[in-house]
């Protein structure tokens, strides 16, 4: 494939249900799409999840607009390219800027996907025809508003029940949950709220049977969660610290976690997010795909990953109704009794639905 033409476009929607972490509230969510035309006319779509603050890696909408549009967009354009895979290798001598390496790489798979008439779950190798679901559930202004919450995520049927804990709002938390929920597969991400000046408050949360615990120390640590692992019967979860398949092959060797969080654009691609994959598989490591609040190209490209089969566990992908009163695809994607289906068109097996595109979008350029 070459490619000839590239847009992106800023969108700007709003968020069903505020989401609140560690480190803040978000009412609405601001994202990149990149649309890509290869020589032959195939369009693919990839979908940046950076936010518009740097909360939860150091990328922004703005700094990823620069990366693209200065450094990776003139690397691939013109450019003959004959698999995707090439493409990391390609925009290498970049450094880190993940999360804008995976929008550029994520349409050139989709286009690949499509010119090889093979939806993208097939193209990555992903065998499974419906992919379980689970969902990551905010910090809410009360804690009746959040066991009535957790009560209605059950009752739709998600496979897997994970909430967000911060120090002050985490033992008392769990301990109603799971009063409440004694037997649901129940987990807590921090968001890298706590250090080890906390672990007696961690090791507390072992008594309460969670599935995992969620990257509760710094984004760039491995050392300490291995520590802390130590300590724990519960499996640590990685996410931001996994922003590599260097960084997992060294996590697993030091026993900082049981389980990694794989984010296409956390680990820069779907390339390295099935390098990672197999790494995991191999090392007895079980993976689940995360979720960064994504519209419809974003989230497709996730459902695709989870068909691989090393995704033994629910995923934070939710279905689109859950986020937003629109979604960017035809059809939306739906979770139902805790199930998406794969969808087995070519490509990422939705269409973009540009007239709810352009009611979103702020600003856009071409290249
Ligand atoms: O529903 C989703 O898309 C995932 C929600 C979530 O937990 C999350 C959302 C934004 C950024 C980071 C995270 C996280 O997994 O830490
Ligand atoms: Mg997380």
């Amino acid at each position: 494939m070459k490619v000839t033409d590239i847009t992106i476009r800023h969108l700007k929607m709003h968020l069903n249900n505020p989401f609140t972490t560690s480190f803040g509230s978000f009412k609405d969510k601001e994202f990149l799409l990149l649309q890509a035309k290869d020589e032959d006319g195939t369009i693919g779509f990839g979908e940046c999840v950076a936010f518009d603050t740097p909360w939860y890696t150091e990328e922004t909408v703005k700094t990823c607009w620069h990366m693209l549009e200065d450094f990776l967009i003139p690397l691939v354009l013109h450019k003959e390219i004959l698999h995707p895979n090439q493409i990391s290798e390609i925009l290498k001598p970049i450094r880190k800027n993940n999360m804008a390496k995976a929008t550029i790489e994520a349409a050139l798979w989709d286009i690949y996907a499509q010119q090889t008439n093979q939806s993208l779950a097939q193209a990555l190798g992903g065998t499974k025809e419906k992919i379980e679901v689970g969902i990551s559930i905010g910090i809410q202004e009360t804690i009746e508003k959040q066991i009535a919450v957790v009560e209605q995520a059950i009752q739709d049927g998600y496979k897997r029940i994970k909430v967000k804990i911060k120090p002050g709002y985490d033992i008392e938390l769990i301990k109603l949950l799971r009063e409440h929920f004694p037997d649901v597969p129940l987990m807590a991400d921090a968001n890298s709220a706590y250090s080890l000046d906390d672990i007696d408050l961690l090791k507390q949360l072992d008594q309460y049977n969670l599935l995992m615990i969620e990257q509760p120390l710094a984004a760039d640590d491995i050392i300490d969660h291995a520590t802390l692992q130590k300590q724990l019967k519960t499996p640590i979860c990685l996410d931001e610290s996994i922003t590599s398949y260097e960084d997992a092959r060294k996590a697993i060797e030091l026993g900082s976690c049981g389980v990694i969080n794989l984010k296409i654009g956390r680990v820069g691609g779907l390339t390295e997010a099935k390098k990672i994959h197999d790494l995991c598989e191999s090392a007895g490591i079980p993976v689940w795909c995360g979720g960064m609040l994504e519209a419809g190209i974003g989230r497709a490209h996730n459902i695709a990953l989870t068909t691989l089969s090393n995704f033994v566990l629910p995923g934070d992908t939710a279905g689109s109704s859950h986020y937003w009163e629109e979604d960017i695809i035809l059809p939306e994607v739906i979770a139902q009794d805790g199930y998406i289906m794969v969808p087995r068109d070519s490509g990422i097996g939705y269409s973009p639905n540009f007239e709810a595109i352009d009611k979103l979008t702020i600003s856009m350029k071409q290249y």
